[in-house]
């Protein structure tokens, strides 16, 4: 049974940054109710982020990201059709996919192909899951807005294929350190159905908008039991119930990187991952924006 990671660091504890990272290190995501820090380790775990528009689920997404992209041995894969909620890392992805079903399409069997290549390696080798000892980069699949790919753009069968690429990930990705981080604005069934949701270890419902959407995250009665993130007020934008595999629904508050810090951390991620620094803007983006 997965449990929360809630650890009580030591007063003198430092906080591991830069290249010391790892994807197999628990993630920060924010504080509970007490004020603890709330960490989840998510190269064995998806995690599923759903909630109505502006409760925060980019935030979160953002630190996720930042995790990944900071952590030694990733090759983060990312979709954003809004572009620019994760594009300020395009650069550093490996492969970054817009608001295009063709391209995520390409990029997801490309993954699914991994994952099997890595599964006969384990197979050949006896093993079971890949573990950080094995050297092998992690590959975190991070996706904001599951349903624009699914039931947004493209024809029913593009739509249907991303889904069970998707669902294929989710299932097999997490022994062969290919995580899924997703999140939607539309928590009802037809995007997410229970056979999907049951599949993420980790599930987190920022505000939605009746007690239903709330369980479709977290899972059937919770609202009832009064776990209910149709209870988070509005103006609460970051807090979120966060439920683990077989646990109990738990209420934090998501850390929020403003974008100045974000761009702070892609400068660092760039320097550590390319032993460059970052090229400014080009001119014809500012020229586009005037
Ligand atoms: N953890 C947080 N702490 C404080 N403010 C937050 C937090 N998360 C989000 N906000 C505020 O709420 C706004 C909307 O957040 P965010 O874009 O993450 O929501 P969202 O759920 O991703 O929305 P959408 O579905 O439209 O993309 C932010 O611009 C910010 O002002």
């Amino acid at each position: 049974m997965a449990t929360l990671t809630v650890p009580r660091p030591a007063a003198t504890a430092s906080v591991p940054v830069g290249p010391m990272l790892s994807m197999f290190d628990p993630v920060y995501l924010g504080v509970d109710e007490f004020g603890q820090p709330v960490y989840v380790v998510l190269a064995y775990r998806n995690m599923l982020i759903a909630g109505e528009p502006g409760g925060g689920k980019s935030g979160l997404i953002q630190n996720i990201t930042a995790h990944a992209f900071l952590a030694a041995g990733t090759r983060p894969v990312l979709l954003d059709p809004k572009l620019v909620e994760l594009g300020m890392w395009a650069d550093l992805a490996e492969e970054f996919v817009g608001p295009d079903i063709d391209h995520a399409l390409v990029t997801l069997r490309r993954v699914q192909q991994v994952m099997n290549n890595r599964y006969a390696w384990l197979l050949a080798n006896g093993r079971r899951k890949i573990t950080a000892a094995d050297g092998v980069t992690v590959i975190p699949v991070i996706l904001d807005e599951l349903a624009y790919y699914s039931a947004t753009i493209g024809t029913k069968e593009q739509q249907a294929e991303f889904i069970a690429l998707v669902r294929d990930i989710v299932a097999r990705g997490r022994a062969c350190a290919i995580p899924v981080i997703a999140a939607t604005q539309r928590p009802s069934v037809d995007i997410i159905p229970t056979s999907l949701r049951d599949i993420f270890g980790f599930r987190v419902a920022f505000r939605c908008t009746t007690p239903n959407s709330s369980d479709i995250i977290l899972g059937h009665g919770w609202a009832h039991s009064g776990f209910n993130a149709a209870d988070i007020l509005p103006t609460n934008q970051g807090v979120a119930y966060l439920i683990a595999e077989g646990g109990v629904p738990a209420l934090f508050k998501a850390a929020y990187l403003r974008d100045d810090q974000i761009n702070g951390l892609v400068d660092h991620a760039t320097w550590i991952r390319t032993n460059h620094t970052r090229p400014p803007a080009p001119a014809s983006a500012n020229a586009l924006a005037a």
